[in-house]
């Protein structure tokens, strides 16, 4: 479906305050009709606030938002019309069937009742959970559970999708069968806002990807034109036998080739960065005259979670850390 100047959501100055804490401080974005936009971003970033103004949760302190060319604050009614939502912890009813609550919320939606029945059974389909369609959602697994909420999300063919989190929570299998269909809807000219802090996720998935952190946004771009500075870097990783001591080592290499730079970011493995091909055997036999035994050196091709942690100063682990302490995980 297309929109004015094909923008489906347009939001500008959003902010946000709990008390002390500014969950928003001047949130601007567009998200273009049929793409698939992700907020990446650790805990507390303000992904969730995000979506909770954006659908219509929460008021926001100032911003305007527009969606599909509507004005939220003048007709909001006719904007949260075109959009579908996915929260983070689903708002299903555990003592109905996963059939029964598609039903329902159809009838909320205000689809006839022949169509309410065949789209449910078409979404149990679709979201391979005709075997369950039966049971009560309390009983269903966790992957179960977010499949069914995502088939509530769209069962009345939202031409804009807000996914908060889609994959936090769940098996890797159900993770992966989750991306393919929410890939799928995207195909199918679904609009689509997704939250996440899975890196590698929003690198699959994604068109192009916010970077989110203290309630700003820091970088927004696709994921070529993010990955493009360091395409062309030269990456080694070199693993040590021994719990030599990397951070003396990584200063005597630095000082011994000073065209590279070196990292140790865990024990016993050494990261070099250069903007020209690496030559190992120089290296390595360095490292064995300081009687550091080298058991491996791998190539690695730099990834979003390099511009990630350059952009941001957040690594990678500390964002699935805390995710996991929270009960997520994948
Ligand atoms: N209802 C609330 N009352 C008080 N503070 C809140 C409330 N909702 C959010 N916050 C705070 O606002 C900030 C942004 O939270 P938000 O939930 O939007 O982050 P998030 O990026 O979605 O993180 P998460 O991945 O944990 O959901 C956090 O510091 C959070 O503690």
């Amino acid at each position: 479906m297309g929109f004015d100047n094909d923008i489906a959501i347009r939001v500008a100055g959003l902010a946000k305050r709990f008390g002390v804490v500014q969950a928003l401080a001047g949130v601007d974005f567009n998200v273009r009709s049929g793409e698939l936009y992700g907020f990446l971003g650790p805990n507390g970033a303000g992904k969730t606030t995000t979506i909770n103004i954006l659908t219509g949760l929460a008021r926001a302190d100032a911003g305007t938002i527009h969606i599909g060319g509507i004005d939220c604050s003048n007709n909001p009614r006719a904007a949260q019309r075109l959009v579908g939502v996915v929260p983070d912890e689903s708002n299903l009813y555990a003592e109905l069937s996963g059939f029964d609550n598609l039903c329902f919320c159809a009838a909320l939606y205000g689809m006839a009742k022949p169509e309410r029945r065949a789209r449910a059974l078409r979404l149990l389909e679709i979201f391979d959970l005709v075997k369950a369609a039966d049971r009560k959602f309390g009983t269903y697994s966790k992957g179960m559970k977010r499949k069914l909420t995502i088939a509530a999300g769209i069962i009345h063919r939202p031409a804009i999708l807000f996914l908060d989190e889609p994959t936090t929570g769940i098996d890797v299998g159900s993770a992966r069968q989750l991306r393919r269909l929410i890939a799928e809807l995207n195909q199918q000219g679904t609009t689509i806002f997704l939250t996440t802090h899975y890196i590698e996720e929003a690198e699959r998935l994604c068109d192009r990807i916010a970077f989110i952190t203290g309630g700003r946004i820091v970088k927004v771009d696709t994921v070529d034109n993010l990955l493009q500075p360091v395409r062309a870097k030269h990456v080694l990783q070199i693993s040590l036998n021994s719990d030599s001591d990397v951070g003396n080592l990584a200063d005597d290499l630095a000082r011994a080739f000073p065209g590279l730079q070196f990292f140790c970011s865990q024990s016993r493995v050494i990261r070099v960065e250069a903007t020209v091909p690496v030559h190992v055997g120089p290296l390595v036999r360095f490292l064995e005259e300081k009687e550091a035994e080298v058991s491996e050196v791998r190539k690695i091709r730099p990834s979003l979670e390099d511009v990630f942690v350059e952009v941001t100063g957040i690594g990678a682990d500390a964002m699935g850390r805390e995710k996991e302490k929270k009960g997520g995980g994948q």
